[in-house]
């Protein structure tokens, strides 16, 4: 089954276009766990237990676990999410990009060391330091297209004058990412629910790949306005909310309170369908 195949089929199973983003910080832990590193698969264990059913998918950030030496959690965690929530595709949020015969080892720790099912690249260096991940049968690749910094803006928006229609580069990604770099159907975008307008815009240039959305939730982006902008019949979306359910209570009761914080994220998202 491939990356698309896991995405549709969690999205129809689980009535949802929410991903549950995974950027454990052991300050923020609640009670005993409090700046316990070793507790990091853990604390994501109950996060993803308390809302297996409401996700399309989890995204575990690599840094957050790197920081702190926590990589062999990583590697649990993700066997963790494929027993609590089996058909729910793990994205690993990685940025990587590199010459080919680094992308190749890259691609080994995601989809090899991890176990991931998509990942999240920089398309900075070029076609050659992406081509790596798409040898990968079935496995997916979100390219990062116009993020949800506003710092974006230094290069994203900036236009392509050599190029007929002088487009700006965020557009000029989708149109490559929809095209010729799309050899084998595996790539998706990423794009900030900040900024709803060039979601609309890379929608427009990218009906059929998969919109990777995070900055609803702490970044403050509108749910229902994101999935307006992106969602379209054929062409899902994918909303990450990762602070805003983590640390929804610093108490005891903090994957209930994760629970609720997602459900309600799931019902904004959907209303923006209606
Ligand atoms: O690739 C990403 O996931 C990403 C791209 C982007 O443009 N903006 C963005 O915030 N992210 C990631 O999405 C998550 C957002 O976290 P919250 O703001 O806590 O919901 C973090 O893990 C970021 O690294």
């Amino acid at each position: 089954m491939t990356f698309l195949d896991q995405l549709r089929d969690a999205e129809r199973k689980n009535g949802s276009m929410l991903c549950v983003g995974l950027d454990p910080e052991p300050s923020r832990f609640p009670g005993a766990w409090k700046n316990d590193a070793g507790r990091i698969h853990d604390f994501c264990a109950a996060i993803a237990e308390a809302t297996a059913d409401i996700a399309i998918a989890f995204k575990p950030q690599i840094a957050y676990f790197a920081a702190h030496r926590a990589e062999d959690q990583l590697e649990r965690l993700v066997n963790t999410l494929q027993r609590v929530a089996p058909g729910v595709p793990v994205i690993l949020d990685a940025k990587r990009g590199d010459i080919g015969s680094t992308a190749e080892q890259y691609a080994r720790e995601a989809f090899d060391r991890y176990g991931a099912d998509a990942v999240t690249l920089s398309p900075f260096m070029g076609f050659d330091s992406v081509e790596p991940y798409l040898r990968r049968p079935g496995k997916g690749a979100f390219l990062l297209c116009r993020t949800s910094n506003p710092g974006g803006d230094d290069f994203q928006a900036q236009r392509l004058h050599g190029l007929p229609g002088q487009p700006m580069l965020y557009e000029r990604i989708a149109e490559l990412a929809q095209g010729d770099w799309n050899r084998n159907g595996q790539l998706g975008l990423v794009v900030g629910a900040t900024y709803p307008a060039e979601i609309e815009r890379v929608r427009s240039l990218a009906p059929t790949l998969p919109l990777l959305i995070p900055g609803v939730g702490a970044q403050g982006g509108d749910a229902a306005a994101t999935v307006r902008a992106g969602w379209r019949e054929g062409g899902q979306v994918v909303v990450n909310s990762s602070r805003a359910i983590l640390y929804a209570s610093s108490g005891a009761d903090f994957a209930e309170a994760a629970r609720t914080a997602a459900l309600a994220t799931r019902a904004q998202l959907q209303a923006g369908r209606a």
